[in-house]
């Protein structure tokens, strides 16, 4: 896959590199699903700071961004990052164990920028443990299934759990409604509308779409990859007011290598089929 990286712990791919892959190069703040909505940003594009302060010759480094995926199980979180991360659909449910971690390189505004990808398992059995992934997110993407109304229901539970973990920032938070393809046009009316004041009352930015059919998935992490470095491009200028000596190569963080898989294939016996939340 162009300019993507499939961080696999125990079995590290060498990276591909194609600049311009229209889908992780960006030079425009991707809009959001419903501009009238969102309460994340108003902008159109990228602030006229932001854009001033990566035009100086000094080359700031950027930590990679962790975006976790929280939700029931089987609603569709790990179908939508491997719709995005490797153009593929499995229709046979597998269920995740403990957590799956994919890193994806952005070229945005000429800056290299990376998500880190925490997709975290639904099911109950696993939720003890869910603090040791949630720490630290940039990004809370809370999925729900949109041809199952419980699964709404269940997002505000979700990500109380999340935020009880990210209590020293702020993170950007979106809903996500998934599997839009099993819905008639007017379920598909309907589900959006109940979602809409879900996703107010939470905070969140408003997103339905289809792993397998791809609708608006690509626009989806794109949306997540230029909010989030707008957001590291003020962090950064305002380290720099605050501590004018810091510089930006001081303030970057290598990415975490520890070897998650063994990690969890160590605690829990593998339970591959039937969703057993
Ligand atoms: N029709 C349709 N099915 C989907 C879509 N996305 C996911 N599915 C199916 O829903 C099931 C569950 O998908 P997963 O991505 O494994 O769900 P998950 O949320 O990661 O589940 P856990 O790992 O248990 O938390 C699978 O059988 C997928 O094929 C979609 O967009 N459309």
């Amino acid at each position: 896959m162009p300019h993507l990286l499939r961080q696999n712990m125990l079995l590290p791919n060498p990276p591909t590199v194609v600049m311009h892959d229209p889908r992780t190069h960006l030079r425009h703040l991707p809009p959001a699903y419903s501009p009238a909505q969102t309460p994340l940003s108003r902008e159109r594009d990228f602030a006229p700071q932001v854009r001033y302060n990566l035009e100086s010759p000094r080359k700031p480094k950027f930590r990679p961004c962790k975006v976790i995926f929280v939700g029931d199980c089987a609603v569709g979180k790990t179908a939508i990052v491997n719709r995005f991360c490797f153009d593929k659909f499995q229709s046979n449910y597998k269920a995740t164990i403990g957590v799956d971690f994919e890193l994806i390189n952005f070229s945005i505004l000429g800056h290299n920028y990376s998500l880190e990808m925490w997709d975290t398992a639904g099911q109950e059995r696993f939720k003890c443990i869910a603090g040791a992934y949630y720490r630290n997110a940039s990004v809370i993407v809370v999925t729900y299934d949109m041809s199952k109304r419980d699964t709404l229901e269940s997002a505000k539970k979700w990500l109380h759990s999340a935020l009880n973990y990210n209590t020293s920032q702020k993170p950007l938070i979106f809903l996500v409604g998934t599997k839009a393809d099993l819905l008639t046009k007017e379920e598909f009316v309907r589900m959006e509308r109940l979602a809409g004041l879900v996703a107010a009352e939470l905070q969140a930015e408003y997103w339905s779409v289809s792993a397998r059919s791809g609708f608006k998935v690509t626009e989806f992490f794109q949306r997540i990859a230029g909010l989030a470095f707008e957001e590291a491009v003020k962090q950064e200028l305002k380290s720099i007011k605050n501590n004018p000596k810091e510089t930006a190569t001081q303030s970057s963080v290598k990415s975490q290598t520890f070897d998650l898989r063994s990690f969890f294939s160590s605690r829990f016996s593998p339970q591959k089929n039937g969703c057993a939340c």
